[in-house]
């Protein structure tokens, strides 16, 4: 449920071009500013920006990008260059119709913004924080931001857009996907909100019909496109390949950078498999937010199964569908020797 001191109308103003608001006031602010102060001070904003929606079964990701974009124009009166989804805070079983609470990250940039660009120094903005009077959620989040050196990259990600004149963003990304479910899903979503293509590698590729492996590359792609259909992602937006395990590190990684080809960004939620992709030269995005991991999980929702409790709350409703098609319940249930 929407917790109560997220409305709170507080803000505080922390640097001249660095503010922290929560709801109704940051377009007064924005405003004063603007009144009163110098054209360069305003010409960059970083902010951290909470809103909430009504959630709808089925949840979706898309959706709250939606909002995000439309709020921000209204408010604003211009499009949002960039934005990073921090924070979710919903019931656990949120009703149809209660609220959703997000948090997120948002960068203005003015034309021509970035010969003046102003560097955050990380133990100032502690120190700030330390004494800011914002409210304990706000702090939460600036502390996530600052620990993780989130708002750092996402300026430097952001100016690299802008510096490669709408050059195409590609982003890689590997996983199992046994099944694929809302975990997976959200981070997906959150990773096409700021590359223009996602290659999407199905690891293990070789492998189904076993406890670990139950469904076959083929089977594993289609929980993926029925997935990003249903979120209205367009599939020219990504492109999914077949990665076979070959249990060798080193082959494994040169076999990987061969099937995906160019890529700008790597993106895992798996330290060993970031750091060996690092190892090989290439850029990896920061860690992203892990979406409710005592359920989205594999391994979890494997067990599940096994224990004939429901799953549909676990995975996107296509793929629970197309596990139905398939018999993908029974063929779990089977391989665990459980029917
Ligand atoms: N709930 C989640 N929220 C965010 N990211 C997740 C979540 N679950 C998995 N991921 C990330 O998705 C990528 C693909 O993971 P993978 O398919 O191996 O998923 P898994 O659910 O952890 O699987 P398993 O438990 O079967 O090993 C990894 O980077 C992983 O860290
Ligand atoms: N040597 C290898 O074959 C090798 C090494 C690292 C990862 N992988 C694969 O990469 C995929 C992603 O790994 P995680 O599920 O651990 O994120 C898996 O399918 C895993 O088997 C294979």
């Amino acid at each position: 449920m929407l917790e109560k001191d997220v409305l709170k109308k507080s803000y505080s103003r922390i640097r001249f071009n660095l503010f922290v608001f929560t709801e109704e006031n940051q377009l007064v602010l924005l405003k004063k500013m603007r009144d009163n102060d110098d054209k360069e001070s305003i010409q960059t904003n970083i902010m951290s920006l909470t809103g909430y929606i009504h959630y709808i079964s089925p949840f979706s990701y898309s959706s709250i990008v939606h909002e995000i974009k439309k709020k921000f124009k209204e408010k604003f009166g211009e499009d949002l260059v960039q934005f990073r989804l921090i924070e979710f805070i919903y019931d656990e079983n949120p009703k149809e119709g209660s609220f959703l609470t997000y948090y997120y990250l948002a960068l203005i940039l003015d034309q021509n913004t970035t010969k003046n660009w102003i560097k955050v120094d990380e133990n100032e903005l502690k120190n700030v924080f330390a004494e800011a009077a914002c409210d304990k959620n706000c702090k939460k989040i600036w502390k996530k931001v600052i620990d993780n050196n989130l708002s750092r990259n996402f300026i430097t990600n952001s100016l690299q857009n802008q510096n490669q004149n709408k050059k195409l963003r590609i982003g890689a990304i590997i996983g199992r996907f046994q099944p694929f479910h809302n975990g997976h899903l959200q981070l997906i979503l959150a990773i096409l909100s700021e590359v223009d293509f996602l290659k999407i590698g199905i690891g293990s590729s070789q492998y189904s019909y076993t406890m670990n492996n139950p469904f076959s590359y083929d089977e594993r792609k289609e929980f993926v496109v029925r997935s990003l259909k249903s979120e209205k992602i367009n599939s020219d937006r990504y492109e999914i390949y077949p990665l076979p395990d070959l249990h060798n590190m080193k082959k494994w990684v040169t076999q990987v950078l061969d099937i995906f080809g160019n890529f700008n960004i790597f993106y895992s939620n798996n330290d060993w498999i970031s750091q060996i992709i690092q190892k090989s030269g290439k850029n990896v995005g920061n860690k992203r937010h892990i979406f409710d991991f005592k359920r989205f999980n594999g391994t979890f929702i494997r067990q599940q199964i096994c224990e004939n409790a429901p799953i549909e709350d676990l995975v996107p409703a296509s793929v629970f569908i197309y596990l139905t098609k398939i018999d993908g319940i029974k063929r779990v249930m089977k391989l665990f020797q459980i029917t």
